[in-house]
């Protein structure tokens, strides 16, 4: 035993169990039995209403079942369960969309939450290392609600004080097994609190048909695709720059020619003009007769035509100079975007140097001051490297479509996109499944988005030059 007395050497003190742990007694303070029962009792009333404020519809059934079993017996309450059952079904058939919103995803939400995640928290936090063990005691993130909807269920969860965003992207594997599904996402809601996002099935696992012309110009979002949630997916194109990545055959003209698509009427109405350069000679040629003479193959040309479109996008800026800030498209001025396909060949893989600096430095122009006259840039590009396209910071907008290699995903869509469950990398090569799907990244919001871009197809592409050149015989 090692003993100190005040005033002892330590040094001269000799000890024979120097492994011997000093063991406190802790003070014990007995609380009067009346103070538990009152913390108790006011956590009982807590979690009851806790309950009935997340499954009302859960509560409103148990609680007036009971209530007709009490007061008029089994006979009358299954009578009831079965009218109740009757009127439920035609409201389901009648209006769908209201019977699922205040019946339906409430009704799953708590089977999902009773079943699983309610039963597997503690070992999925353990486990993943969410939780955690401090003198004795088990912290755990706290599930605070469940919703679902068509193809996902949306976790609220409240995590530990001193715990970052970080330390749940980095477990959305751990997550997603761990609660039976194959991915997660995660966003933040409020601080302190994130929503896990857990998605049932796939309702991009289908190539989708190209999305009609629309028959009213428009330069707004253009419809080209459905986002996973199932809404339009509406590509913004005026007042922005964006840039497509993905490996050769992930669907980048879907996205080239969904955005054409949607423009088309805006086109025919001449409040678009398209520039268009296809140095692989292989996408945009196919409809090329839709871009006139702005139309570019060779690199020569190519660069005449950014020039052009620079030239062009000077003169608004001196004539909008002090008199406006923001670009209306008109006949007179007309959102221009500049389409580029495989930007790379014009930038990296170009051996002429003076032509690829002033490629270059025509698009960085574009990119950094076009948006306000008017003037857009959408570029496709398959290896996203800062070596072969040291612009792509300026696009704002950026798409993650498949890619092969999984540090490829922040190069396109930025910082910690990947973590937060943009896992462009696992999207499936073969074209059925993957082709077209990716995640969208928008200047506005940090969270990914995944999506799928209609398929248009050769036939489709034909239509549309023929709606042009129809259009051009008529005037
Ligand atoms: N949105 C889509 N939905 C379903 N299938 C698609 C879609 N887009 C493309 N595909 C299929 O994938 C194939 C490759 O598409 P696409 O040529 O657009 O890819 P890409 O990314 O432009 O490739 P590359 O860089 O080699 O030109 C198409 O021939 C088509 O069969």
């Amino acid at each position: 035993m090692f003993r100190k007395l005040p005033g002892d050497e330590a040094r001269n003190l000799v000890t024979t169990t120097p492994d011997t742990a000093v063991v406190f007694r802790p003070a014990v303070v007995t609380t009067p039995a009346i103070i538990t029962l009152v913390i108790w009792l006011a956590r009982l009333i807590r979690g009851l209403v806790r309950f009935i404020w997340r499954h009302p519809v859960v509560v409103f059934l148990l609680a007036g079942s009971v209530a007709c079993l009490h007061l008029y017996g089994w006979r009358a309450t299954l009578a009831l369960l079965g009218v109740a059952l009757l009127a439920s079904l035609s409201w389901a058939f009648s209006d769908r969309a209201s019977f699922l919103g205040y019946v339906g995803w409430p009704l799953l939400a708590f089977g999902r939450w009773f079943w699983i995640y309610r039963r597997t928290w503690q070992p999925v936090m353990t486990i993943s290392g969410l939780g955690r063990h401090v003198r004795g005691r088990d912290y755990s993130p706290r599930l605070v609600r469940v919703d679902c909807d068509g193809w996902a269920d949306r976790l609220t969860v409240r995590m530990l004080n001193g715990q970052s965003v970080k330390d749940w992207t980095d477990r959305i594997d751990g997550l997603a097994h761990g609660f039976g599904s194959l991915s997660c996402r995660v966003s933040v809601a409020s601080a302190g609190h994130l929503v896990l996002t857990f998605p049932r099935r796939d309702p991009l696992a289908a190539p989708l048909p190209a999305v009609p012309v629309p028959l009213v110009p428009t330069v707004g979002p253009v419809e080209i695709g459905s986002q996973e949630d199932g809404t339009p997916l509406r590509l913004k194109v005026h007042g922005t720059h964006l840039l497509v990545a993905g490996a050769t055959g992930a669907g980048k003209g879907s996205f080239i020619w969904g955005t054409i698509r949607g423009l088309l009427a805006a086109i025919l109405a001449g409040l678009v003009q398209v520039y268009a350069l296809d140095p692989k000679r292989m996408e945009l040629s196919y409809g090329r007769e839709i871009f006139g003479r702005r139309y570019a193959a060779t690199p020569e040309k190519c660069a005449d035509l950014l020039d052009e479109a620079v030239s062009l996008m000077q003169e608004r800026a001196d004539r909008f100079a002090g008199r406006q800030r923001s670009h209306t498209p008109t006949t007179a001025d007309p959102f221009v975007l500049v389409v580029v396909d495989e930007v790379a060949f014009l930038t990296a893989y170009q051996s002429d140097k003076g032509l690829r600096h002033r490629i270059t430095a025509a698009l960085a122009t574009l990119t950094t001051q076009g948006r306000a006259v008017g003037v857009g840039v959408l570029a496709a590009l398959q290896d996203p490297r800062k070596e072969v396209m040291n612009i792509r910071n300026l696009f704002p907008d950026k798409i993650a479509l498949r890619l092969d290699e999984s540090e490829q995903v922040d190069m396109v869509l930025g910082d910690g996109a990947r973590d937060r469950g943009a896992l462009a990398d696992h999207i499936s090569p073969i074209p059925e499944l993957g082709a077209g799907v990716g995640y969208v990244r928008l200047e506005t919001s940090p969270d990914p988005v995944r999506v799928r871009a209609a398929y248009v197809s050769d036939e489709d592409i034909r239509d549309m030059v023929q709606i042009v050149t129809g259009a051009g015989e008529a005037l």
